[in-house]
């Protein structure tokens, strides 16, 4: 099985990518959602983050957890981000390594790929990988498409002032996507990768 990471910051692109992958056969595995399931009612993660953050994040009816703000109170400085890093990371870090070693070699897939946000906090994990591709787009534009899809200015400031830079990615990537255009041109790329890799073509 040929293993990906694809990695890149807020609203760069991964998703976008991720779905350009799927349809070409690839396996996703993204470790946003990873965290999603971690923060689920009754599970052990979230009850810590809830003592650590809150228990009035917690709906008293169904247990949810109020992502909103947890990422409010969460990224509101840089010692409380690191705390709920703390409390998730070692979770989010091990389902990974379980999917590539365990679930990864047996899927029926042409290939998998995890999609990570945060880089620099598994560069010990890219060694379990055939290849890093990463997705890179202006600040600017980014922030704009961010903002589009309802994260506030603001949020988005918080959240990529813990986010490995474009350079880092850089510097760990075998292959970068530019997304800095339309839909289009960032389809060309994908589909450049996927005819070197596999010989393969995106659906039109
Ligand atoms: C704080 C939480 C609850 C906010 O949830 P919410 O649904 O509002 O946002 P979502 O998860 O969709 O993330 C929005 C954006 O923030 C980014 N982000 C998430 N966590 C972090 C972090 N610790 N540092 C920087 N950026 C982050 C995401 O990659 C994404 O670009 C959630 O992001 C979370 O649990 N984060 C901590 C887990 C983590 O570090 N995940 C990264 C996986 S490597
Ligand atoms: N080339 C493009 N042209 C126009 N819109 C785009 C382009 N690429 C992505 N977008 C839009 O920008 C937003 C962010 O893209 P996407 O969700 O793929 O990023 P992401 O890296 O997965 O973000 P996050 O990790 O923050 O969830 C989405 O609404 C997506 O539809």
């Amino acid at each position: 099985m040929y293993k990906v990471i694809l990695a890149g910051g807020m609203a760069s692109g991964k998703s976008t990518v991720s779905k350009m992958f799927e349809a070409a056969g690839g396996l996703r595995f993204d470790l946003d959602e990873v965290s999603r399931k971690l923060l689920r009612p009754g599970c052990e993660c979230t009850y810590r983050v809830a003592e650590a953050f809150g228990k009035d994040l917690l709906d008293p009816d169904t247990n949810e957890i109020n992502r909103r703000e947890l990422g409010r109170r969460a990224f509101a400085t840089s010692e409380s981000a690191e705390l709920l890093e703390d409390l998730e990371m070692p979770f989010i870090r091990e389902y990974m390594r379980q999917f590539l070693t365990k679930e990864a070699p047996v899927a029926d897939a042409r290939f998998c790929f995890v999609e990570v946000p945060l880089l620099d906090r598994v560069e010990d994990l890219l060694e379990l990988v055939d290849e890093v591709v990463v997705v890179v787009a202006p600040l600017e534009l980014r922030a704009k498409r961010a903002e589009q899809r309802g994260s506030s200015r603001q949020e988005f400031e918080q959240r990529i002032a813990h986010q490995p830079t474009d350079k880092y990615l850089r510097d760990q990537a075998d292959t970068v996507f530019v997304n800095s255009g339309g839909l289009d041109e960032l389809k060309a790329q994908v589909e450049l990768w996927l005819n070197a890799r596999f010989n393969q073509h995106l659906e039109q």
